[in-house]
């Protein structure tokens, strides 16, 4: 089909080869595009189908809230109300994990097969995390809403993320063929493309390139050939055709079990950090005390999504109760996206690489208290032990020594059977680093766990021993003090869908 060498090739609309206006391209480059395009495009009109569905669902809930509070109603039709409302809320839950069709009586639903939860799961991320945020929002405006009066503007349905219909509809359409140059981006582009999407992946990839040059640790090069592969260069080149970031601008950090990506989003001038999680699960060994019989760990496969989802969950639980860490608002497989801590797009340093010296002592005091206040909140509000806090995860904004904290993935619920374990470890952590850097007036360990537990510790005993004595004998007692709080209720329902389809036990999936 191709015309000969050196005879001058016509096109069908009378233009001659060098009149075509956009140049020729292979066609693996064709189809990478392509496929990049078609991949973003079925993720945005799933989503956006989705969203529909589930808003309808959400708004059809609200108004049975109506029927249910009519006075007068009879035995009969208050059980018939009831019992519609149950079915819309069982639809609320299949909905938010359901990517086919959704149907609106929860008798039409069914538990996908094994094969299609294979690889539908993949997408399910996303529609999870926005379905988790309407319903978040739905649940609060339940609880805060006299049960006999409904919101008239329907506030449910407005909640937006930064990722709802406004951003992905944002995509980029038109592609512009301007350049050809080399990027080894694996299977995906293998070799060249030509468009503002490969122009922002070429930023990085000189950035990688440099970097991988400066690179003579093998274990860091090991890091960046293992966590940003070709997967992930996908997936970031889908965020971009989206319009969720703009470009990646370079490597903030590798840490132990992840890349984490400096991204910006122009139109905002907003900075982000992009964790990705490595592909390799040599490091996990080392986290065995969290891993050790949990039947997730079995399968490799699902262990980075799962970190990612559990940072995301940690992060969003986190957040939504003002604690200073960042803010999670993607998250596709072992990526996951949240706002930079920083200035201008320079990653704030870790309180480990503060120049300590050039700090008084008001002010290493007053970044303590903040810690202090950082380990009670989670404790009492997010219902979180960080498990493993310290100097390396909590990062300080060197223009208002704001302290930050980070990695959140291990972060254990209350109703971890070793949370306390985890706590004191975290104390003797922090305390251990203040201690070193001069703080002054910093409390006993037994101070500090009773401050955050308000438990009551004996000052002359050996903490770590009351604390086993203390689990050993409550093992029965849940510190978790309400049980009913919108994210529980959300996570025991994700929790339910996901034993009903699988058959696994919800208890252990998470914490
Ligand atoms: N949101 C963020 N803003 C700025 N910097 C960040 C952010 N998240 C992570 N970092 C930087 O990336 C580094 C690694 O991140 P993180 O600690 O979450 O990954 P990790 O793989 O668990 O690392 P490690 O196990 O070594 O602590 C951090 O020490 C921090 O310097």
């Amino acid at each position: 089909m191709e015309g000969e060498k050196g005879v001058e090739k016509k096109f069908a609309w009378g233009k001659t080869q060098n009149e075509a206006e956009e140049p020729i391209v292979s066609f693996a480059e064709l189809m990478s595009e392509e496929l990049a395009e078609s991949l973003s495009k079925e993720d945005a009109d799933e989503e956006e189908k989705y969203l529909k569905q589930l808003e309808f669902v959400l708004n059809s809930t609200a108004m049975d809230e109506v029927l249910l509070n009519t006075d007068g109603m009879t035995d009969e039709e208050v059980a018939i109300a009831l019992q519609r409302q149950f079915d819309r809320e069982d639809d609320v839950a299949r909905a938010v994990q359901s990517t086919d069709t959704v149907h609106f009586t929860p008798e039409r639903y069914h538990p996908k097969t094994a094969q299609e939860s294979e690889s539908d799961e993949e997408d399910l991320d996303e529609l999870r995390e926005i379905a988790t945020d309407m319903l978040y929002a739905q649940l609060d405006a339940e609880n805060a809403r006299n049960s006999t009066r409904l919101h008239a503007d329907g506030a449910s349905s407005s909640t937006t993320t930064k990722h709802d219909i406004g951003v992905s509809g944002r995509r980029n359409a038109d592609k512009t063929l301007n350049d050809r140059m080399n990027l080894t981006t694996g299977d995906m582009i293998s070799g060249k493309i030509n468009n503002r999407v490969y122009n922002s992946l070429l930023a990085f990839g000189k950035s990688d390139a440099k970097r991988q040059m400066r690179m003579k640790d093998k274990e860091e090069k090991a890091t960046m050939d293992t966590s940003v592969d070709a997967n992930t260069r996908l997936t970031l080149l889908k965020w971009i055709n989206q319009g969720v970031i703009d470009s990646i601008e370079g490597i903030i950090a590798t840490g132990k079990e992840s890349a984490v990506l400096h991204a910006k989003q122009n139109e905002n001038n907003e900075h982000y950090a992009v964790k990705v999680y490595k592909t390799t699960l040599s490091e996990f060994k080392n986290r065995s005390e969290y891993v050790k019989d949990d039947f997730r760990f079995k399968n490799p496969r699902g262990v980075l999504k799962i970190w990612a989802e559990r940072e995301f969950m940690n992060l969003s639980r986190m957040t939504k109760h003002g604690l200073p860490c960042p803010c999670p608002f993607k998250l596709k497989k072992n990526m996951l996206a949240m706002s930079l801590i920083g200035n201008g797009g320079i990653a704030a340093p870790r309180l480990k690489n503060v120049q300590w010296e050039f700090f008084t002592d008001e002010e290493r005091r007053g970044i303590y208290e903040q810690v202090e206040k950082i380990m009670c909140r989670m404790y009492k509000e997010c219902l979180l032990v960080h498990g493993d806090l310290s100097e390396f995860n909590l990062l300080l904004n060197l223009e208002n020594n704001q302290v930050f904290v980070i990695d959140v993935s291990q972060a254990m619920d209350l109703s971890h059977p070793r949370n306390l374990q985890f706590l004191t470890r975290d104390i003797a952590n922090i305390l251990a680093f203040f201690a070193r850097i001069e703080t002054p007036g910093l409390p006993s360990s037994v101070q500090l766990f009773n401050l955050i537990t308000d438990l009551e510790m004996k000052e002359d005993d050996d903490l770590n021993v009351q604390v086993e004595q203390f689990s050993e004998e409550n093992r029965a007692v849940h510190l978790r003090h309400d049980k009913s709080r919108p994210a529980d209720l959300e996570l025991s329902r994700y929790q339910e869908d996901k034993k009903a389809n699988r058959g696994i036990s919800p208890a252990r999936d998470y914490n």
